[in-house]
């Protein structure tokens, strides 16, 4: 059976990702979405199971030894995680998954699974990019400017994307992410290899 692709949608803190993301899902109902596991406290509306497995440092630790997370990284003070399993189930079954992760898991996702899609959404400035950490509000002081530290060093992490996509509007960042998902699918056919099969089959049959 045909495998599913893996996408990865990565990038600094406040970039959209999330934003984008969550636009997707109605453009695009077919995509599955993994949802991560993490320590961080759950922010006002947010829902265990829908936007996060929100656990305990134990349990997350217990989670890394039993090998149950297909990367794990440390953001923030924070620890956060992809399954595996649902990974890797979603893919088997032909249907393609996006990850919506910080870049250093990207980075351990891309040692594992290089055939993945790894694509980098950019801001359209850093001013823009602090406006929307200030501006979504979910913050202090202390960790808008912690983040804002690390998403200038995140930005030098864009060599290991195949694909670099600016949030300007959402709606055209999606209609890129849109692209480069057709571009994939193109790239991956199938069916274009027993397609090619018959037409050698008629020429040869003409030619002899
Ligand atoms: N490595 C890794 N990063 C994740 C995972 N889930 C979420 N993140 C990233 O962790 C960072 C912080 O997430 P969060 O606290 O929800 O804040 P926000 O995404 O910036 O609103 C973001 O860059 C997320 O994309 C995961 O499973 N693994
Ligand atoms: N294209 C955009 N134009 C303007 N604001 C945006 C855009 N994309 C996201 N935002 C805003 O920026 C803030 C951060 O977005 P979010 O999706 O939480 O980022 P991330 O998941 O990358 O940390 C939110 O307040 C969101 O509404």
């Amino acid at each position: 059976m045909k495998r599913g692709i893996l996408f990865v949608l990565s990038g600094p803190s406040g970039v959209g990702k999330g934003t984008v993301c969550a636009a997707l899902r109605g453009k695009q109902p077919e995509l599955i979405y993994s949802v991560s596991a993490t320590t961080r406290s759950p922010r006002e509306g947010e829902q265990d199971g829908v936007n996060y497995f929100f656990k305990t440092r134990e349990q997350f630790m217990r989670m890394i030894e039993a090998d149950a997370l297909l990367e794990h990284a440390e953001y923030v003070g924070n620890y956060y995680g992809t399954p595996r399993e649902f990974v890797e189930k979603t893919l088997s079954e032909g249907k393609d998954i996006i990850l919506e992760i910080e870049v250093q898991g990207a980075i351990k996702v891309r040692e594992k699974f290089s055939e993945g899609v790894f694509i980098f959404l950019m801001p359209p400035s850093l001013n823009e990019l602090k406006q929307r950490i200030v501006g979504r509000g979910t913050e202090s002081q202390a960790t808008i400017d912690h983040r804002l530290s690390v998403a200038v060093e995140e930005m030098n992490l864009l060599h290991h994307y195949d694909y670099a996509v600016v949030n300007d509007e959402i709606d055209q960042a999606c209609a890129r992410i849109g692209a480069i998902m057709t571009a994939e699918h193109c790239k991956r056919e199938r069916f274009l290899g027993e397609l090619f099969q018959q037409f050698e089959t008629v020429q040869t049959a003409e030619n002899g």
